[in-house]
């Protein structure tokens, strides 16, 4: 009997890779916080001898999903300015409340909430992009979930830096403050070609190449952000960005809701990913991302919620299932985006897009055991002929009942193992009051 820390026994693991199997009655082996087995569950009892087992008698097994664009901070702005399109939202509500309230403290308390309500939905990882990446950081670490922070840059200033260098300054130096936690990586995040300029754009492609780290940055979100851009420069957005370096397979374009076909071949061609919200696409009224075209030339897509205030949920499973219903809506398709294809997008695709496919994504020997259980033995998700389509199609994020990140538990039973709920309701409402206060 080979000895490990926990077994996890499930009537159906999902692995999303190295194939789109569903797998019955199959055990979960992990130990040190990774995946040594994936194997029937009657061999994985008499072959194992383990700390812990875990019976998922009603449960799919995932990997824990990854939500490929985040602010998390914004969930403190959640339902500040609603029915608004993006750029009314930006300059007349979010961007002055920002500048009011935004600060250390508003970042870690928003992030915590935010990863609360993300563990519980099953959300194992989120790539985050937002003002004082460092509380951010603090907030992952207390609540033991795996982050990708966004070394940020924009040409305003704010309570956290005057000017792009500043921004990125700091921000780089909390990567190198953090370099040794395992949950923790890093991107170059300027916020869109709108708010960043050349210099620092070319400076962004130069340290994306020198120390290898994924740009995250909205693009071609509206239609308005590319009359603008083409007034101002003389081409499109994207172009711009290829032009200046920014365009290659580490670029996560967020949003990409209006392309030309040029720009989809150029995505393509250069190893790019997309972050779709279509949620926030849908909300602010900026479009219908072309997905099954994007897809169907090759282009990695992961899903994403954006921030709380215009989504507003940090709901992966919602835009699992808004993911799939558009794109076969848009493409007139009903074939486009399986519900198999909607949970890669969610996990493998994301973790892709970040740099991160080796160790997390699927269920597979080797990569962390970020994984959650999905409790399909409700009457809303009876009878299940097949647990992939439920995931995607009936279930939500409320059938979550156990979470783990690098092997620990963090929520059993929908119980948050790490994160005090009364202190957090607590926290949410300081702040609710503080930004209703005239
Ligand atoms: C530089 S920190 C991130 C910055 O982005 C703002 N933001 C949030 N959602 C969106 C969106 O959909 N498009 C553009 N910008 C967005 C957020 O409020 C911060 O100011
Ligand atoms: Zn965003």
């Amino acid at each position: 009997m080979q000895t490990i820390d926990t077994l996890l026994v499930a009537s159906h693991v999902i692995p999303v890779s190295p194939s789109p199997a569903v797998l019955a009655d199959h055990a979960v082996a992990i130990d040190a916080g990774r995946i040594v087995a994936v194997v029937p569950a009657a061999e994985a009892l008499a072959r194992f001898d383990a700390k812990k087992v875990v019976r998922l008698d009603h449960h799919a097994l995932i990997p824990g999903l990854v939500n490929l664009h985040c602010h998390a901070a914004m969930t403190l702005m959640r339902g500040l300015a609603d029915d608004q399109p993006l750029m009314t939202w930006l300059q007349d509500h979010i961007w002055p409340a920002e500048g009011k309230h935004v600060g250390d403290a508003f970042v870690h308390d928003g992030s915590l909430l935010a990863m609360a309500e993300m563990l519980r939905g099953g959300v194992t990882c989120v790539n985050d992009m937002y003002f004082f990446p460092e509380a951010t950081a603090r907030a992952a670490l207390r609540a033991k979930m795996r982050a990708c922070l966004g070394i940020i840059a924009i040409e305003f200033p704010s309570a956290y830096a005057p000017d792009a260098n500043g921004y990125l300054a700091k921000g780089l130096a909390t990567r190198d403050a953090y370099r040794d936690e395992p949950l923790l990586a890093f991107s170059l995040a300027p916020h869109a070609p709108y708010t960043v300029g050349d210099e620092t754009l070319k400076r962004i492609a130069v340290l994306s190449e020198e120390l290898d780290l994924p740009i995250h940055t909205h693009v071609h979100e509206t239609q308005d952000e590319i009359a603008q851009g083409l007034a101002q420069h003389g081409v499109r957005p994207l172009e711009r960005l290829r032009k200046l370096g920014i365009v290659g397979p580490r670029l996560i374009a967020v949003h990409a809701v209006h392309l030309e076909p040029i720009e989809i071949e150029l995505l393509a061609r250069e190893g790019a990913s997309v972050a779709h919200c279509p949620s926030s696409n849908l909300k602010l009224a900026s479009g219908f991302a072309p997905i099954a075209a994007l897809r169907a030339k090759g282009v990695n897509v992961g899903v994403g919620t954006d921030g709380a205030a215009s989504n507003n949920r940090l709901d992966v499973f919602t835009e699992m299932r808004t993911a799939a219903l558009l794109a076969k809506a848009v493409s007139g398709n009903a074939a486009t985006v399986t519900a198999h294809e909607a949970l890669r997008m969610a996990t493998l695709d994301a973790a892709r897009a970040i740099g991160l496919e080796r160790e997390i994504g699927s269920i597979e020997v080797g990569k962390q055991a970020d994984l959650a259980a999905v409790e399909l033995s409700s009457l809303e998700t009876l009878p299940c002929f097949d647990p992939v389509s439920h995931l995607v199609y009936a279930a939500g994020r409320e059938h979550v009942s156990h979470v783990w990140v690098a092997g620990e538990a963090r929520l059993e039973e929908r119980r948050l193992l790490d994160l005090d709920e009364t202190e957090l309701r607590e926290k949410a409402r300081w702040w609710q009051r503080k930004l209703q206060a005239p």
